[in-house]
């Protein structure tokens, strides 16, 4: 007979995490860190729209792990205990591509998120975005800019519907005393960033090893501040365990010009590149820059990876995915 002494009990865990969009390029670190806890199970849903689950290899068949294919614009009921919500298309291209579906996203999507927060009691971070700041006429942004946004642009599916999302959470948290907390990230880089993500430094990185020219849309003038993924993680865990609701703005102060950036990556990963200016699209807010006080008092996070030091990580792995090694 077995002696049920020396069975060993099933594996506990504190907290069930669920995670929107946890395929994606943000969403697959911040997975890979909860489950460096041993006391988290995490179930990720994703419609793999933008994300793969090659992001999640390591993590598939493991104990406190679960994938499930799932649309955000789709109801689910999950029993949870936080909910870090992050599914929506991120490169300006892709959610251009299907403006109607990015809005439904944003709007659907965590309108369901937030019904199942209060079904079953979760806390909820969104991960809002520096475009809800549009075309800022402030600079640095703080929290308390209310932007310069085009409801009626290109780019209006995204940043309009990261507002509607903001105004969401925070009408949840009023009328149904739901645990809220807003992410503002700015541009976020690193490895596992889709190839052809089209954003501007995967762009750079994947055409300095493919030996193409470094696409600078015009004027070349206008400025993002660059955070890398690890430190965005830290800063997304911190508020999400922290106290405060936010609006809290996560980003990388650091601020560069695109034509800058282009120099860099040359610099830095292949120096034969050109350089070529090429056209911009509508909207393209023209300054953009973190003011990370309150990051900095509330959560006591700073990001740590400089711009210099965070690209050649990105280059080892786009090097490998690319299969060109240092030497060519
Ligand atoms: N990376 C950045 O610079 C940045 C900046 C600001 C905000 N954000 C926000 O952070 C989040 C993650 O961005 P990312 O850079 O990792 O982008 P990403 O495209 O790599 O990840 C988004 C993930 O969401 C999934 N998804 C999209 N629509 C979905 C839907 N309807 N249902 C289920 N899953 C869906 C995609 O398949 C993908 O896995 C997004 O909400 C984005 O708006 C990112
Ligand atoms: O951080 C944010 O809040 C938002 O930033 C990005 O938006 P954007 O800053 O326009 O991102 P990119 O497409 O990477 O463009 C950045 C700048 O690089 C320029 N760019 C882009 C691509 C390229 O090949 N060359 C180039 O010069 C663009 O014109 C733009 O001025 C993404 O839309 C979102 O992931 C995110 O929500």
């Amino acid at each position: 007979m077995m002696n049920l002494n020396m069975v060993a009990p099933p594996e506990q865990s504190n907290m069930r995490i669920l995670v929107t969009g946890g395929a994606g390029f943000i969403g697959s670190h911040l997975v890979d860190k909860l489950m460096e806890n041993e006391k988290n199970e995490v179930i990720v849903v994703d419609n793999y729209f933008t994300g793969s689950k090659d992001n999640l290899r390591k993590w598939i068949g493991h104990p406190r792990f679960e994938l499930i294919r799932h649309d955000v614009t789709e109801p689910l009921l999950v029993e949870v205990d936080q909910i870090y919500h992050l599914a929506c298309p991120a490169s300006p291209i892709f959610y251009k591509h299907n403006p109607v579906k990015t809005i439904k996203t944003n709007v659907i999507g965590t309108l369901n998120m937030l019904g199942l927060a209060k079904r079953v009691g979760a806390r909820i971070l969104l991960t809002s975005t520096s475009e809800v700041y549009g075309d800022p006429l402030i600079h640095p942004q703080p929290e308390t800019y209310w932007g310069n946004v085009n409801p009626i642009g290109v780019r209006s599916c995204y940043d309009e519907g990261k507002r509607v999302a903001e105004t969401l959470m925070f009408d949840y948290h009023r009328q149904h005393g739901i645990e809220i907390r807003i992410a503002r990230i700015f541009n976020t880089y690193g490895p596992r960033m889709n190839i052809d993500d089209g954003r501007v430094v995967s762009n750079f990185i994947a055409q300095a090893l493919r030996g193409e020219p470094l696409t600078v849309q015009k004027p070349g003038t206008q400025t993002r501040s660059f955070c890398f993924v690890s430190d965005m993680v830290d800063g997304l865990i911190r508020l999400m365990e922290g106290e405060n609701t936010g609006p809290i703005n996560i980003g990388n102060p650091g601020e560069f010009t695109m034509l800058e950036l282009a120099e860099t990556v040359k610099e830095l990963i292949n120096p034969k590149v050109e350089i070529k200016m090429v056209e911009n699209t509508p909207d393209d807010p023209r300054q953009r820059k973190p003011d990370i006080t309150k990051a900095k008092e509330l959560l006591g996070w700073e990001p740590k990876v400089k711009l210099r030091d965070g690209l050649p990580l990105m280059e080892e792995d786009f090097r490998l995915r690319l299969g060109v090694s240092k030497e060519n």
